[in-house]
């Protein structure tokens, strides 16, 4: 995973590979049907190579700040460049590949295999008419390509062999657009890179965070942004499907969607990373998406807020390096997931004292949302690591739902909002109570996962975060000190110890790197400042040559693992690095100090 490069226009993304391949990509949108799959796949289910035929060394950076990435390949014969990007605004979904020879001469390949519907439907190419290039129609979609350089049909592929010399420039540029419509018109090269690099540049340089890691911290929160689907505000989980949790293993998920927690989550890290129009269209996308009856919430949604996320095993893709099966939907968002409530509630909370602007309707939502949690909060559920073995009474599900009265209580008393809060506080207090004693295990002197057990969650360190008990209580030391004693693997946090869980699912997984995250957050939390420099240091090390992370670690295969890239591990590194730079976490709901 480490091998590959985002790029994206804030609708789609595609995945470019240290060798010049593109391996996925989803057209129009980051949840269509990809039409590039070899990611989860072989050559066979599609892949976009432009490099040379041999190259020693290749070497790449995004340039500046931004989402243009520069792949350098040294040969024998001379030394080339490849640009690659996906220009913002462009009137149809676009992926620019620029060749640039750099010097002496090399001879380069280009290899261009399209198939439709996740790997499977083999497009009817023709030439393009008038001009030079091909176009590609399977069903609804078209794909166009146009390039200077002479196209060939061969073993059901569109190649072409060329050689660039020093100072020579190639362009090729895709474009996707519906069937029955004209294919999308050439594109200004110059003119599109330009506006990309600027817009890039311009949004990396609004970032408010001055401090340490500030290079991983922008990185993050550019990723976050390639993240987001410009159009409705909302943010995917990931890019990808299927990347697997264990090498080989079933653990594997679809994240181009929107989870609230994820979500809300990454509405946190960019309002302290300044960014507030992103934080005030992801609140609206939230306003919308959960619009209607409250008994309805989901925990995830799609990019537009589509609610039906049918979960299928796509039989004909052999997985990434044999990682079955590759999945498309999500089953999860049928599960009942008490933590999201807490979120949701806790980012209109803080939105409301940020000040941004509100849907009128946004307190009557939180009122709805609240009535309901009332009659379910006692319910077993699902949890926010979403497992599949069935319902417990999770203990950070618990806390959650008190974080969801505790601070709509504080609404109330803070800007005089109607609603029944005498009732609401005995409700807070009851749960708190009932968390104390069913979820601590004075043994173990230790909060644990579910309710009378002695399993552990890394969930718990969130405890304080949201200001559930002081992180210098007792109960929360002794939940660190359990954590580290037993949900370390060489220093990274497992989220649970899947032996002793019985999540439904098979296989291990590698260590969550949000959790590894919040572990620095309880370090500064307690004042163990080394040792939180310490771990940050070890985790921003973890990401690949171009600053990205994968939602997992494999501390024995010493690999990233899990979807990639994650947004999850980007905003929990953003959250960290500001924590550690203020020596404070705020509790949740409360405004980071950003700058
Ligand atoms: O562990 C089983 C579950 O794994 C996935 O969920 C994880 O990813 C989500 C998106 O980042 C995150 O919100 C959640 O906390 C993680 O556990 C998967 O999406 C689920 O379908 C699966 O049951």
């Amino acid at each position: 995973m480490e091998d590959y490069g985002l790029i994206g226009d804030c609708a789609s993304c595609a995945l470019v590979g240290r060798n010049g391949s593109i391996d996925w990509l989803c057209w129009p949108r980051f949840d269509s049907a990809a039409c590039i799959a070899a990611l989860v796949g072989t050559e066979e289910n599609g892949r976009w190579l432009v490099a040379p035929v041999e190259f020693v060394t290749s070497k790449r950076a995004y340039r500046d700040s931004g989402m243009v990435l520069e792949t350098i390949f040294e040969t024998r014969t001379g030394r080339v460049a490849l640009i690659d990007f996906m220009p913002i605004d462009a009137a149809a979904p676009t992926i620019v590949r620029i060749v640039e020879g750099r010097g002496g001469q090399v001879e380069m390949t280009n290899k261009l295999k399209l198939r439709f519907d996740y790997g499977t439907s083999i497009p009817w190419v023709t030439r393009l008419p008038d001009e030079a290039g091909i176009t590609a129609i399977a069903g609804p979609a078209l794909v166009v390509l146009r390039t200077e350089v002479p196209l060939e049909g061969e073993d059901m592929r569109t190649v072409s062999n060329f050689t660039v010399k020093e100072g020579e420039r190639f362009t090729f540029v895709m474009s996707y657009g519906p069937s029955h419509l004209p294919a999308p018109a050439a594109i200004d090269v110059d003119q599109a890179l330009s506006h990309t690099l600027t817009y890039w540049e311009e949004w990396a340089g609004r970032c408010a965070y001055d401090g340490p890691h500030s290079h991983a911290v922008k990185r993050s929160l550019v990723t976050l942004k390639a993240l987001t689907f410009a159009e409705t505000g909302g943010i995917v989980a990931a890019p990808t499907t299927s990347l697997p949790e264990q090498i080989g293993g079933g653990r594997n998920w679809d994240y181009r969607f929107c989870w609230l927690r994820d979500a809300t989550l990454t509405l946190v890290a960019m309002m302290a990373g300044g960014y507030y129009d992103e934080a005030r269209r992801w609140r609206d996308w939230l306003h919308r998406s959960v619009a209607g009856s409250p008994e309805q919430l989901q925990i995830m949604y799609g990019i537009a807020g589509e609610r039906q996320l049918m979960e299928w095993e796509v039989p004909w893709l052999v997985g990434y390096e044999g990682s079955v099966p590759v999945r498309v939907g999500n089953a999860a968002a049928g599960q009942l997931q008490l933590d999201v409530y807490g979120e949701v509630i806790s980012a209109l909370h803080l939105a409301r004292r940020e000040n941004l602007r509100q849907a009128n309707y946004g307190w009557s939502l939180q009122l709805g949302l609240l009535e309901h949690l009332e009659t379910i909060w006692k319910e077993p559920d699902e949890g926010m690591w979403e497992v599949r073995g069935g319902r417990k009474q999770f203990t950070v599900s618990k806390a959650f739902c008190w974080m969801a009265f505790d601070r709509s209580i504080k609404d109330i008393e803070d800007y005089d909002l109607p609603g029944p809060v005498e009732r609401w506080r005995a409700v807070r207090d009851e749960i708190h109570a009932m968390i104390c004693s069913e979820g601590f295990n004075k043994e173990k002197n230790s909060f644990t996962q579910s309710f009378g057990t002695d399993a552990l969650d890394a969930g718990l360190l969130l405890l304080p975060v949201i200001g559930f008990l002081p992180g210098d209580d007792p109960r929360i030391l002794g939940t660190v000190e359990a954590v580290e004693r037993e949900l370390l693997v060489d220093g990274f946090v497992l989220r649970y110890r899947t032996d002793e869980t019985a999540d439904g699912l098979s296989g291990g997984e590698g260590a969550f790197l949000a959790c590894s995250f919040w572990l620095v957050d309880s370090y500064v939390v307690l004042g163990r400042y080394a040792e939180a420099e310490a771990l940050f240091d070890r985790l921003v090390g973890l990401s690949n040559d171009l600053g990205l992370l994968a939602e997992e670690y494999d501390p024995h295969l010493r690999r990233q693992v899990g979807n990639f890239p994650q947004a999850f591990s980007h905003v929990a590194l953003v959250s960290a690095a500001v924590h550690l730079r203020n020596r404070k976490v705020p509790v949740r709901g409360e405004m980071e100090e950003a700058a």
